[in-house]
């Protein structure tokens, strides 16, 4: 088997595979809104140590907060994520469709966008923060765009509901367990976000509390009071977080009640989710967003197939019905753990997952000469690499299908491709991301003078 040539079979283990993006995706990332809409780590965009990018203190504050009474959501215009509330849903797709085919209509046919049916509450990962106010009350709530002021939420139209239900939860049990919430400035207190996620056709749920320190006090009574609340919670993790970052999650996990993950039902598959791995936060759109990718990639059971970026295995495990053999690749130790545990799961034969960054294993690939039928590639939204793309272009599949969250990174690799001899046929925005700004596309691209069906 040509992988196993490369690396003796065994997955091979990358210095940098800790992370949840590549290391220029994490730079891109802190200086991004902090609301990451696409589902990757939340970020808060710092500024010097102990100020925010005002130069303003960084102790959590909203004392200067002023609910905006124009807006269905009164916080929209501080939080920066949901940019399109006030906007009627069919207006939002025209604004986005606009948009593409503006940015990639040069490039070849854009399809209509697909919008869901009910554009609330679909996100199934939600992430928190916390102040305690003069009163002693704790709140809940998201941070202020470019500071570290925490504005309280009280009804967000893109988490899930179940979610928010649980973090008004959290907020009561952090003051009865008279727990610390924990301060940039100094270094103190313990609790620093929670994260919920949901996995939407299972009904599991999983509370991740992130902390300073590993040491936790009544951790065991917190969570069973949280899970008596709410027994649709499976499963409560504390996830040590003790590096001055912007990002959420760190790398510990120490599992308090339940498995230490969910599962999901996404495609007819069964996917496991641990606290670290990227799972798409709009599983209703995902299966549209698949389906329309599988389509583009027109399997007929013959073809040799890379997923690259793959993730915990999503897209090559829900195609791997139709292709001869998958071979899926990915960063995030977390995520490559998953996907391989989904592999057997859902007792599939035909899929080997790589620990490796994309870009090195497809030079590998592209020196050992293999010969590669179709390419996935769903890269974070920075988009791809030089590296990555020439050995495509070395390999030559017939097909590739370019899943993106980032149109300006996808229009800047679509160049790339044409430059270097691909063609896209047709593409689809999806609208992952109601509401807000964000819109994913999915490409289909095939090598000059190949025949293209379907
Ligand atoms: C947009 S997500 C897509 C994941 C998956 N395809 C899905 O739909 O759920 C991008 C994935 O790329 C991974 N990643 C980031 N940089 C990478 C790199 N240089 N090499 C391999 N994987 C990388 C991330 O950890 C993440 O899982």
């Amino acid at each position: 088997m040509m992988a196993e040539r490369r690396n003796g079979g065994k997955p091979r283990r990358e210095e940098n595979n800790k992370t949840s993006g590549s290391v220029n995706e994490r730079k891109r990332q802190t200086h991004s809104r902090k609301y990451d809409v696409t589902g990757g780590e939340k970020q808060i965009k710092t500024g010097r140590k102990g100020k925010n990018v005002q130069g303003k203190p960084r102790q959590a504050h909203s004392s200067q907060y002023k609910p905006n009474p124009n807006s269905k959501c009164p916080i929209s215009h501080l939080c920066g994520g949901c940019q399109y509330v006030d906007i009627p849903y069919e207006q939002q797709l025209a604004e986005k469709q606009k948009y593409i085919d503006g940015l990639l209509g040069a490039f070849g046919p854009v399809d209509k966008i697909i919008g869901m049916e009910n554009p609330y509450h679909y996100r199934n990962k939600v992430t928190a923060a916390f102040r305690r106010k003069k009163s002693g009350e704790i709140i809940s709530g998201v941070y202020e765009e470019g500071t570290h002021n925490i504005l309280p939420v009280e009804n967000c139209y893109v988490e899930d509901e179940k979610a928010a239900a649980i973090i008004r939860t959290f907020a009561g049990l952090i003051k009865s367990f008279k727990l610390q919430i924990y301060n940039e400035d100094t270094g103190t207190g313990l609790i620093r976000h929670l994260q919920i996620r949901v996995g939407r056709k299972t009904g599991q749920i999983m509370v991740i509390i992130v902390t300073a320190s590993p040491v936790f006090p009544s951790k065991k009574n917190l969570a069973n009071a949280l899970v008596t609340a709410h027994p649709e919670i499976t499963t409560v993790v504390q996830n040590i977080n003790m590096k001055d970052t912007s990002m959420v999650i760190g790398d510990r996990n120490q599992v308090i009640y339940g498995k230490g993950h969910i599962e999901d039902i996404l495609c007819g598959k069964r996917f496991r989710i641990s606290p670290g791995s990227f799972y798409q936060v709009n599983p209703e759109q995902t299966e549209i967003l698949y389906g329309k990718a599988i389509k583009y990639a027109d399997l007929k059971k013959k073809e040799t197939v890379i997923d690259a970026y793959c993730g915990i295995g999503t897209i090559g495990i829900a195609a791997s019905d139709r292709a001869k053999k998958v071979i899926g690749v990915e960063l995030n130790e977390a995520a490559v753990h998953d996907a391989r545990v989904n592999v057997k799961m859902n007792k599939i034969q035909n899929v080997d997952i790589y620990s490796n960054d994309a870009g090195r294993f497809m030079v590998d690939v592209a020196e050992e000469g293999d010969s590669i039928d179709v390419v996935f590639m769903d890269p974070p939204r920075s988009g791809s690499t030089e590296e990555f793309m020439s050995s495509v272009i070395t390999l030559g599949p017939k097909r590739v299908v370019y899943i993106s969250c980032g149109p300006e990174s996808l229009a800047r690799d679509l160049k790339y491709m044409i430059k270097n001899g691909y063609q896209v046929i047709k593409m689809t925005p999806v609208d992952m991301f109601p509401l807000t700004r964000g819109v994913e596309t999915v490409v289909l691209l095939t090598r000059a003078g190949a025949v293209h069906r379907g």
